[in-house]
């Protein structure tokens, strides 16, 4: 959009390296915009960040603004094939703009939506795909914090894709004001201790498991395991106490494993959750094929190479080409 004077209104800094096009949608932090590199024309996506997010009062926090900036420069350094790469970051006083990784497959919200629910088998390889990501995070020292289907990218439109995880890290930077739009929206996805502490207990790795455990129950069943739609128990208490069921009419297709790492993700105590190195060793993803398909979306590259090959086989590959090579020329 063009002002009268021809200025797009954005950064000199933003402008000269990119030209912003149609809105793609809402993140966490503000909006999402297709964005096309001058030059090369290479398409990402550009979170558009007011920083009025982080001030109080109408002025900015400085030092709250370099901490965002801190993290910003953290998440610019992961390197994982299911999370969201940060191509570039521009600064400004009142705006912060993230050039993101784009991907075209949509939200998983949305296409849970259009499926009504997943197979076990397509299932279980989008959540061994966020597993392994979210796993990587907290390797990393990163807790995501908002984890839900809205947050979860599909690479296409295939059933079995590859996915991106988004919005991670930066939520412990909003304000108070978000910090309420956090408790004023629903908190289908929110664990238990956020709810009892109003937001200000110390976060755990715990919280992304809980969070997990809910989106692979809606994407076995379509539904969620805790709604605002039960006339018999208010949301808060239904989560606080984790009064959710697998009413046989909606899981009798779905295994008794699956079923069992649902109900060791979505444990009360944060301290009896299963961690992400738990999650995946638990039986439901002892699935080599299912790993297999995983891998090769993860590690394309890896997969047109063939068969890794151990050192000393190369070696003997190699002898014999020499071999036949000297036979060729005598
Ligand atoms: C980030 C990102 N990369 N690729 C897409 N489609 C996004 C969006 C996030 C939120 C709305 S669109």
């Amino acid at each position: 959009d063009l002002t009268a004077n021809g200025d797009s209104g954005l950064p000199a800094e933003l402008s000269e390296k990119y030209t912003l096009t149609r809105t793609l949608g809402k993140g966490a932090c503000g909006e999402v915009k297709l964005a096309f590199a001058k030059g090369s024309c290479d398409k990402f996506a550009c979170k558009l960040i007011s920083k009025k997010k982080f001030s109080v009062g109408g002025r900015t926090q400085m030092n709250l603004s370099s901490q965002v900036m801190g993290e910003v420069k953290i998440l610019k350094a992961l390197k994982h094939p299911c999370i969201i790469g940060i191509e570039d970051v521009i600064d400004t006083p009142d705006m912060l703009y993230i050039v993101l990784e784009l991907v075209e497959g949509g939200e998983l919200f949305d296409k849970i939506i259009s499926i009504d629910k997943y197979s076990e088998e397509t299932a279980k390889m989008l959540f061994y795909q966020m597993a392994v990501a979210i796993k990587y995070l907290h390797d990393q020292g990163i807790t995501h914090r908002d984890l839900k289907p809205e947050n979860i990218l599909l690479a296409s439109d295939e059933l079995e894709t590859l996915i991106k995880v988004t919005d991670f890290g930066l939520s412990k930077f909003v304000d108070a004001g978000s910090m309420m739009k956090t408790f004023c929206g629903t908190p289908s996805y929110l664990a238990p201790e956020i709810l009892l502490t109003a937001g200000s207990g110390a976060y755990t790795k715990a919280i992304d498991c809980w969070s997990l455990g809910v989106i692979l129950f809606i994407m076995l069943s379509g539904y969620p395991p805790f709604s605002d739609e039960r006339k018999d128990m208010d949301l808060p208490k239904q989560i606080i106490g984790g009064h959710y069921s697998f009413p046989q009419q909606y899981w009798e297709d779905v295994s008794e494993t699956a079923i069992d790492l649902m109900k060791k993700m979505m444990v009360v105590d944060p301290t009896k959750r299963l961690t992400f190195d738990q999650v995946l060793a638990h039986p439901w993803l002892q699935d080599e094929a299912m790993k297999e398909k995983a891998n090769n979306l993860m590690y394309p590259e890896a997969e047109s190479m063939g068969p890794p090959v151990a050192p000393a086989a190369k070696r003997k590959i190699s002898d014999a080409a020499s071999e036949a090579e000297k036979k060729r020329k005598t």
